[in-house]
């Protein structure tokens, strides 16, 4: 679904590569989270696979196609496979939430029935029916993510990709935040999530890719990551959760 093959990105206005020498994989279905201190490359690594930034040297793979080697008209294409969350949420302040992700379908052309009946459907997924016609400026920041989140899956991506999602949400509200992106991943879709959330990463128990001065410095399902062991685990913190 990713893989990176020796991938260096050194930007042009620094010497020491923000990646240096990557190669990993992550497969269709895994949840994965990208981790290591500030400035290690996990926002580089994201930018990376979106084609906002071009390897250096290596390959970077998204769905078995190369991406520094798509033409520019087929980038547009990659990016349908790919949704993305930030932490700053970047909604269109304007615009109703309906409207904020009913634009994520218009700019693809669908049609008005369609965007009609999905929208209240991804709505619903992340907890946030009744506020369609709110606007950004009336919502928590957990409610906006939860926007973010419902605007990056409202086209179906393969790989939802999340940049700090919970980098601007107190603790409580990042668990809810956490519920919806496991409720995503559980309908099947790949998530990378970068994080400095230790409490999240370690209850979480998936895949932990860690980053240190651009390499990889540890690959493994974190505490031997068993799907089915730790679901109740994981329900129960969640079911602690207040939706915020
Ligand atoms: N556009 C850019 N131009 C020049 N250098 C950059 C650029 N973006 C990132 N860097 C540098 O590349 C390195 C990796 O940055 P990156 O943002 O990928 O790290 P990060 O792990 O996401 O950090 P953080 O956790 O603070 O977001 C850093 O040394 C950073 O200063």
């Amino acid at each position: 679904m990713i893989r990176f093959e020796d991938v260096t990105k050194v930007y042009d206005t620094t010497s020491r590569p923000a990646l240096d020498g990557v190669t990993t994989e992550i497969v269709r279905g895994e949840f994965v989270f990208l981790v290591g201190p500030s400035g290690s490359g996990k926002s580089t690594f994201i930018r990376l696979v979106q084609r906002e930034e071009k390897a250096s040297s290596g390959t970077v793979y998204v769905s078995g196609r190369d991406v520094a080697r798509l033409s520019s008209w087929r980038v547009p294409h990659l990016r349908r496979d790919l949704g993305v969350v930030f932490q700053d949420f970047r909604l269109l302040p304007n615009k109703t939430v309906f409207s904020n992700v009913a634009f994520a379908m218009q700019v693809l052309g669908k049609r008005r029935s369609l965007i009609n009946q999905t929208v209240p459907e991804v709505l619903e997924t992340v907890g946030l029916r009744d506020k369609a016609h709110r606007f950004p400026h009336e919502l928590s920041g957990g409610e906006q993510q939860r926007v973010a989140i419902a605007r990056a899956v409202v086209n179906k991506p393969a790989i939802l990709l999340a940049d700090e999602p919970t980098g601007n949400l107190d603790p409580e509200t990042s668990w809810g935040i956490m519920e919806v992106l496991d409720t995503i991943h559980q309908n099947g879709t790949t998530v990378v999530m970068a994080t400095h959330d230790n409490e999240i990463v370690n209850t979480m128990r998936r895949r932990v890719v860690e980053l240190e001065a651009g390499k990889i410095v540890r690959d493994e399902a974190e505490g031997g990551y068993q799907p089915a062991d730790n679901t109740a685990q994981l329900q129960s913190r969640l079911r602690k959760t207040e939706v915020k």
